[in-house]
């Protein structure tokens, strides 16, 4: 498997703030310098596959094809347990039209009426793709359970509503750098470190 060289730039291929501020901290210690799609004009392609790896690779790989520098994409989402794992892929759709966040989690908890299984989980895959159209993923999770009514002003997405296991507060509580020690994106970068770039 092909690996990224310290010093490479690649796209970002996130049109997500909160993701792309995440990731910038992240990969603010490794050696590997960013743009975002969004900085190269690149279009939003359809989520069309059922997961979230299928997803991140349609993502990476546009990216990758259209900007010609290796591409980093993050499929991601929420998953309730009682909910038979939705939103899942969902997840930024259960927002409606403008990603209405708010909108998202009062919807969830409509879903999950007077149940009393609050566990829940956020996956994320990351994909790294090449030009030539190569792609390795890694997939990382965060278990734990929801919460109603949502609490915090940190974070984005989902994270008001979910307080991982363990843990008192909900990732919305949290500060950046303790939402990312143990979050999905957090493990699946870690993943992706350690498979996809030189040390
Ligand atoms: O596809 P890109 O451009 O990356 O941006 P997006 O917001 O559409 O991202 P996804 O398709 O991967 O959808 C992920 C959804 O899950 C939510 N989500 C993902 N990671 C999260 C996190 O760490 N905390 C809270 N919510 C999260 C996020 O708000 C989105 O609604
Ligand atoms: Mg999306």
């Amino acid at each position: 498997m092909r690996r990224l060289s310290r010093g490479s730039k690649i796209v970002l291929a996130s049109h997500n703030a909160g993701k792309l501020r995440e990731f910038s901290t992240l990969l603010a210690e490794s050696d590997i310098t960013v743009v975002s799609a969004g900085e190269l004009n690149l279009p939003e392609p359809e989520e069309t596959a059922d997961t979230f790896v299928g997803n991140s690779e349609i993502k990476a790989l546009a990216a990758a094809r259209a900007s010609g520098l290796p591409a980093l994409a993050d499929d991601s989402g929420f998953c309730v347990s009682a909910l038979d794992g939705q939103p899942g892929v969902y997840s930024a759709r259960w927002g409606g039209p403008t990603k209405d966040m708010t909108v998202a989690m009062e919807r969830v908890h409509r879903k999950m009426g007077e149940t009393t299984d609050h566990g829940a989980s956020f996956v994320a895959a990351l994909c790294l793709a090449w030009p030539d159209g190569e792609t390795h993923s890694v997939v990382g999770e965060c278990h734990g359970q929801t919460v109603w009514p949502p609490r915090g002003e940190h974070g984005h997405g989902y994270d008001p509503m979910f307080r991982p296991e363990g843990e008192t507060r909900t990732f919305a509580e949290m500060d950046e750098s303790e939402k990312n020690a143990i979050s999905h994106r957090g493990r699946a970068f870690a993943l992706f470190l350690k498979e996809c770039v030189e040390n």
